[in-house]
């Protein structure tokens, strides 16, 4: 086995997907654990990848393991594997808050510890990965670490400190997009285009925007302003998103959801 995932659900599937899609290991080259029998029979069903719910099987089957269960049962799960833990292990945490020192704690060994935050467009290969590690992981294992995570969409080596700010504009804010995309579908049905017509423009607006922003290097207030027209409607739109607090709405978000990271 290359690598292991200690649960199996949203994210580890959005990783596993990408890592498969781009051949970086084979299905029989992975395995994954789920808590539940239920869960187990959809990571087979969905994946194809080697499936248990041993997590102690994870460990002694891969020298890498993901920890994909959700935070209030990081402990648990360390405690669980730590007799078959090794200082040959790599173990890569992907909760927010979970820190490089916790887990390096909480493993009980001189291992080397991994911090990904990636986010669910990693699904669709779209994804944004901050990485950070403890000074366990040298250039060249880093190096190897770094081809999982453009397996499955883009990837930032960050400081530690940032991983709370990137848990906010990467790992959440799909969630924010995808409530801006509804309500821009919702308004387009408010005049009269149907529901699926206006998600296909709402989502590649959305797609073809970011998609300027990465590909122009132009500023995105710049990028409005070629929208605007003098006495056009987006400048409308615009006057209404200001009046409504559109902007503060969103930098309270991302710090509310950076914020909660912190205490974690
Ligand atoms: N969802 C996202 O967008 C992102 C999530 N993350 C982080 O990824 C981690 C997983 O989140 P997510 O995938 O959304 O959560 P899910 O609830 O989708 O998946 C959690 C998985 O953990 C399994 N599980 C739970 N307890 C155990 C256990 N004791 N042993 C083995 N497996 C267990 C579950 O098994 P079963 O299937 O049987 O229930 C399930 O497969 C979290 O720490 C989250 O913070 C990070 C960035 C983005
Ligand atoms: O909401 C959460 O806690 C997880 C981490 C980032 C995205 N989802």
């Amino acid at each position: 086995m290359k690598i292991g995932f200690i649960g199996c659900g949203n994210m580890a599937s959005a990783m596993i997907g990408g890592i498969l899609r781009q051949g970086i290991f084979s299905k029989d080259e992975i395995i994954v654990s789920n808590l539940t029998d239920e869960g187990r029979a959809r990571s087979e069903k969905t994946l194809g990848v080697v499936t248990t719910l041993n997590n102690n099987e994870i460990v002694r089957s891969a020298k890498t393991v993901v920890l994909a269960v959700k935070p209030q049962f990081y402990e648990k799960v360390l405690t669980e594997v730590h007799d078959s833990l090794t200082t040959e292990h790599t173990i890569i945490g992907i909760a927010p808050g979970k820190t490089l020192a916790w887990l390096e704690e909480k493993a009980g060994l001189p291992l080397k510890v991994v911090r990904f935050m990636p986010n669910t467009p990693a699904q669709v290969g779209a994804g944004m990965t901050a990485v950070c590690t403890n000074d366990r992981v040298s250039e060249d294992e880093l190096a190897e670490i770094l081809k999982i995570t453009d397996s499955f969409g883009c990837t930032e080596v960050v400081p530690e400190r940032l991983m709370d700010a990137a848990g906010a504009v990467g790992g959440c804010s799909p969630a924010y997009v995808f409530m801006f995309i509804e309500a821009m579908a919702d308004a387009a049905v408010s005049q009269g285009m149907p529901r699926k017509q206006a998600y296909k423009f709402a989502s590649q607006t959305v797609l073809g925007s970011a998609k300027m922003v990465l590909e122009t290097g132009r500023h995105p207030g710049d990028l409005k302003d070629m929208v605007c027209s003098p006495a056009g409607t987006t400048i409308e739109g615009v006057r209404t998103l200001e009046k409504s607090g559109f902007r503060s709405a969103v930098f309270e978000a991302l710090t509310a959801a950076a914020e909660k990271g912190k205490k974690l």
